[in-house]
């Protein structure tokens, strides 16, 4: 259809000029430069040129012109089942970058590269959730998977607790990497299997096949390196791999619990190669952050009937490490499969009993809460309850509504209410900066464990 479009054009820009008094001036300015972008199930996808700006879009997309163009070409074409729709040039560039990378995705070439490449097929950019504590380490990772062996980022070094995507986002960039090109020459690779390898190269003298192994690739990620070996020979073994490829200018990934500097188990020249390049953190996820991901792996395990209230009460109880967040879920889900029940708070509770250990202890209070809270930070309840918003007065009613919320089983709303009636955003906002704040700053992390033990002891 798209040919036999293009061949009336003329015919059906003239039907615009004089059935619909679309002026000549409107047509050659505007309308003669559409082009034919595909079409698909019947309708005629056009672009507009970039290089006529957004005037051109705001006019071809006025829904009377879309009208008028679509009944001259169904008229042109005496087909009235045609439809048309008007695009930006870059969003359809996009889909169309969206849709090679989904047929690269299921080719066998792809599979056979991601399986040769040891990388697991779940962990790319696509199932990765970004949030405040992985946004810069993200944006890291798709700079180097767009452009790899860069001076600036080799090598790679992510480095954060356990369970927080780092073994994720570092094959992410591999697949991606696979999705530009299969033939690309990956290699994913835990520590202690590297130097497992590289021992038992050593001793049974086939260095040779080890070096061809790990120096012909072109990406090379190697995880948890804090659990490579220090003996002498495996060290230098690595050492000349890591060399050898960097000199190439071939891309090295790495990932830690610790920055480069702290890594006792390297020597000292090892650990200075690695800060090379920038080492980037990956920090805790948010509230947020933690109900999209739960969101997101619910949607994706097919677990459609997880009532919101469930969501949060993992999102608040398992709070840095994504791993057991997923664990959470999965056991939700086991648990009303093999009871055939549907999951309700109660449900999930009762499943996660072991996971999430510290019991709710009962006979702690909103109250007893902005009492103890508001003795120890000495600022009145009435000034906690109250609209006013100097820093101690906000601090001390976000530290109120954070432990109601860790101490008690009350909902989110219920905790609004004992600091003046503050709406669900509110609490889950102070939540995040309590917590954010207890990271930082050791003072006031020691406050709010005084207060907790205050009022365990009260209790
Ligand atoms: N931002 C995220 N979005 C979606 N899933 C995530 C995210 N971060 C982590 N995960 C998931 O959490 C689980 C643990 O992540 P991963 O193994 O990458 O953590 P890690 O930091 O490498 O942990 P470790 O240091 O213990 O090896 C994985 O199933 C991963 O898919």
């Amino acid at each position: 259809m798209k040919e036999l479009i293009e061949s009336k054009w003329e015919e059906i820009l003239s039907l615009l000029e004089t059935e619909y008094d679309i002026s000549s001036i409107m047509i050659n300015t505007w309308i003669r430069s559409l082009k034919i972008y595909e079409v698909k199930n019947n309708t005629v996808y056009f672009y507009v040129d970039e290089k006529l700006g957004e005037n051109a879009l705001k006019f071809l997309k006025r829904k009377e012109f879309d009208i008028f163009l679509l009944s001259s070409i169904r008229e042109t074409l005496n087909d009235s089942t045609i439809d048309i729709v008007i695009d930006e040039k870059k969003n359809l560039i996009e889909s169309d970058e969206e849709a090679r990378k989904e047929s690269v995705q299921k080719s066998d070439s792809y599979k056979e590269a991601v399986s040769r490449s040891n990388l697991n097929p779940k962990y790319t950019f696509d199932t990765f959730i970004v949030g405040e504590g992985n946004r810069h380490a993200h944006a890291t990772c798709l700079a180097v998977a767009d452009l790899p062996g860069q001076d600036n980022f080799n090598p790679l070094f992510l480095y954060g607790n356990s369970g927080l995507g780092k073994t994720h986002l570092m094959q992410s960039i591999a697949h991606y990497i696979l999705q530009k090109d299969d033939k690309t020459k990956v290699l994913y690779v835990p520590s202690e299997t590297f130097t497992h390898e590289i021992i038992d190269a050593i001793k049974n003298h086939t260095t040779n096949e080890f070096r061809e192994k790990y120096r012909n690739v072109d990406v090379l990620l190697i995880d948890d390196i804090q659990f490579i070996i220090k003996k002498e020979s495996t060290q230098t073994e690595f050492f000349n791999t890591f060399n050898e490829l960097y000199n190439n200018k071939k891309q090295i990934i790495l990932s830690s619990d610790q920055p480069p500097k702290e890594l006792q188990s390297l020597n000292e020249r090892i650990r200075s190669r690695f800060e090379c390049g920038i080492p980037i953190d990956i920090h805790e996820p948010d509230y947020e952050t933690r109900m999209a991901i739960l969101k997101t792996k619910a949607e994706m395990d097919h677990l459609n009937d997880i009532p919101e209230e469930v969501f949060q009460y993992i999102a608040e109880n398992v709070t840095n490490n994504i791993r057991e967040l997923e664990g959470a879920l999965h056991k939700i889900g086991i648990f009303s499969k093999l009871m055939k029940e549907e999951v309700t708070l109660e449900t999930a509770k009762e499943s996660l009993k072991d996971l999430i250990n510290k019991e709710k202890n009962e006979t702690i209070t909103g109250e007893t809460i902005l009492k103890t809270v508001s003795e120890h930070m000495n600022i009145s309840p009435d000034d906690i309850r109250s609209k006013k918003r100097s820093q101690d007065i906000a601090t001390a009613r976000q530290v109120v509504m954070y432990l109601c919320r860790k101490l008690t089983v009350m909902s989110l709303q219920s905790a609004g209410n004992i600091v003046g009636g503050r709406d669900h955003t509110t609490v889950i906002n102070g939540i995040n900066r309590v917590e954010a704040k207890r990271k930082e700053d050791p003072a006031f992390n020691n406050t709010i464990e005084t207060i907790i033990k205050k009022l365990d002891t009260n209790a």
